[in-house]
């Protein structure tokens, strides 16, 4: 028996895909009543959820579950695990982003307020709707215990959900956290109609900032080359179906964006830029998205400051 903590899009595709395998999953959610009732979802398309799936409004229906996966947008996340008193013993964060008040990802954050569990990361390039219709997709398990990790890695792969394995869960976080911010900015130069060199040159850019940040806390940099690094940056920055892409597209055209929809950048952009003052990193790109969609500097001066920095070597 599976357990999956949040019923959005993500939370639901994994369910999906481990329920089509014939595992048992237990999908709890906060307003289910329609999920429960229907047995389709709507934010991935009217996908139908096997019979192996339940859905439950009750926490304790994760308990006796051999794993939890946690997903939940990351600013979530600590507030959670505070209130309630799910006490799974291992537990998987599949959220991308740095929590606010810690400056932390999300295995990490995991970690601390349940220090007994054995906590993982899933992460890496994949949209729900992708995964929910069965397409093949490839993603990182990071865990510190590689034996769990090898446990997990086992009971979650799925013929066309291929999960790789590390122990580097810093690498893994920060790989899902800041491709984010950088494809907020790609969207942004796409938006503004800056052109596909302009967006090249930003992803380039910002993963030599990825590992920057990353190498400052003690990742790898292969953890970065890899599915959760510059996998999932490559995914996020090229295609519209990215939440974060959009946004950024819509900040950059001047149009309106639909503000419920789970933008997981926009936080993330202002705990990195924060992260990056606190450690004396530089990081043009996240500082610059941060005061951009913090009101703080207009889309023209964002794009002055990343033209006008001094010339180096790359
Ligand atoms: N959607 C994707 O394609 C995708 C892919 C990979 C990873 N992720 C990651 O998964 C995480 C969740 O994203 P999503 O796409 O499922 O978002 P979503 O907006 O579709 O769903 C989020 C769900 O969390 C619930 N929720 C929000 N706050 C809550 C709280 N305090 N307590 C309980 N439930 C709460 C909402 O009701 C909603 O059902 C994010 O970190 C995202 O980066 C998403
Ligand atoms: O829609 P986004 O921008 O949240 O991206 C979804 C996944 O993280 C892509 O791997």
């Amino acid at each position: 028996m599976i357990g999956v903590v949040g019923a959005g899009a993500f939370g639901t595709a994994l369910a999906v895909a481990l329920g089509r395998e014939g595992y048992k999953v237990r999908l709890w959610g906060r307003d289910v009543g329609p999920l429960a009732a229907s047995r389709m979802s709507d934010r991935l398309g009217g996908v139908r959820l096997p019979d192996s799936v339940t859905v439950t409004a009750e926490l304790s229906a994760m308990d006796q579950t051999e794993a939890v996966l946690l997903a939940l947008p990351m600013q979530a996340v600590a507030g959670f695990l505070r209130g309630s008193d799910m006490q799974a013993q291992t537990l998987v964060a599949c959220c991308k982003g740095v929590d606010l008040q810690t400056l932390t990802g999300p295995a990490t954050l995991m970690s601390q307020a349940r220090p007994k569990a054995t906590v993982a990361l899933l992460t890496g390039p994949s949209f729900a709707a992708d995964i929910a219709r069965g397409l093949p997709t490839a993603l990182t398990l990071a865990c510190a215990d590689d034996a769990a990790g090898q446990r997990l890695q086992r009971l979650l792969s799925t013929p066309v959900l291929r999960l790789y394995r590390t122990v580097d869960v810093t690498g893994a976080e920060l790989g899902g956290a800041l491709k984010n911010v950088i494809a907020i900015a790609a969207g942004t130069v796409i938006g503004a109609g800056l052109g596909e060199s302009a967006r090249a040159a930003l992803m380039t850019r910002g993963y030599a900032e990825m590992v920057r940040l990353a190498l400052a806390l003690g990742a790898r940099a292969e953890t970065l080359a890899g599915l959760s690094g510059f996998g999932d940056l490559v995914l996020t920055c090229g295609s519209a179906q990215s939440r974060n892409f959009s946004y950024g597209h819509a900040l950059g055209a001047g149009t309106p964006f639909n503000a419920s929809v789970t933008v997981e950048g926009v936080a993330t952009a202002r705990a990195v830029a924060r992260l990056g003052i606190e450690r004396g990193i530089d990081l043009p790109v996240t500082a610059m998205v941060a005061a951009l969609v913090d009101g703080r500097i207009d889309l023209s001066a964002a794009i002055q400051s990343l033209l006008t920095r001094p010339l180096k070597a790359e």
